[in-house]
């Protein structure tokens, strides 16, 4: 058994969700932030790749205060759970994921430093080891699940996004995307990774036009 599992990403109108510096970009406007804020507070957990770690240093928290008191009202955490995906465990001690705002599962593989391992557990962060040497990611949603998270958004980047659909581990996709273009071979995409040979099929659920961009949501078919 897995989470409801989508992905969420903002994107430029050329696909791009960085440039090949990979520093973070404002792409959605502040009517999409809006949303994901939403779309966070409905989640119980909240997954990204150690790339947009360290190139983002994300909190991945829910902004709204409104949103944190009516999740403590539902007898749920301020914040969902975030999980980092680390084959390596590269992640900073001083990364905001580690903060004290919300609970943090690092997920990492068999190759990991387990003296690093051992820091992390000792600072109270839930490490999670399976894989050789990548995280198994179908072990990982399997685990979430076993711990109550029934609905997981996945924020990227371009590597994680495509080894989740890769896995068969997307029901749907979000993608904003912004009045922009970004340019450039090297810039990530919303998915990298090797082509699927055949493509992934999509279902269109939903288009509208939101704050100076466009709004998408789609469904993953098998
Ligand atoms: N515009 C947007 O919505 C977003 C943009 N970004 C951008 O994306 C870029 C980061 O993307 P990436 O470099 O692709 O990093 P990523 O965040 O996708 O992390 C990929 C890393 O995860 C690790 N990993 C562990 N197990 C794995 C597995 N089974 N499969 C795949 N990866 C595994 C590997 O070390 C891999 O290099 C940054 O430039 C960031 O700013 C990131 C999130 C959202
Ligand atoms: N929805 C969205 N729009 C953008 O323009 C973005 N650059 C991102 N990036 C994602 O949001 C994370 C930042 O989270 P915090 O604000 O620090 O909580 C970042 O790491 C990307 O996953 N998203």
């Amino acid at each position: 058994m897995r989470p409801f599992t989508f992905i969420n990403v903002a994107s430029s109108v050329d696909g791009k969700i960085s440039n090949e510096k990979r520093i973070q970009l404002r792409i959605s406007c502040e009517e999409d932030l809006k949303r994901v804020d939403e779309l966070r507070a409905k989640s119980d957990a909240i997954m990204v790749g150690i790339g947009t770690v360290l190139s983002d240093n994300p909190k991945l928290t829910v902004k709204s205060e409104e949103l944190r008191k009516r999740r403590l009202e539902e007898g749920r955490d301020a914040n969902p759970i975030r999980v980092v995906v680390d084959s390596k465990c590269r992640i900073p001690l001083d990364a905001k994921v580690l903060d004290e705002s919300a609970k943090t599962i690092v997920a990492v593989s068999r190759i990991a430093n387990s003296e690093k391992v051992n820091t992390l557990r000792r600072m109270g962060v839930d490490v999670f080891v399976a894989g050789d040497d990548k995280v198994d990611l179908k072990a990982l949603v399997e685990y979430l699940y076993k711990i109550g998270v029934r609905v997981l958004m996945v924020e990227g980047g371009a590597t994680l996004n495509w080894a989740m659909l890769r896995e068969g581990l997307v029901d749907e996709i979000y993608v904003y995307y912004g009045n922009m273009i970004i340019g450039g071979s090297k810039a990530p995409t919303v998915v990298d990774g090797m082509s699927f040979d055949p493509p992934i099929s999509l279902d269109l659920l939903d288009v509208r036009k939101l704050g100076r961009g466009i709004l998408t949501r789609w469904r993953v078919l098998r």
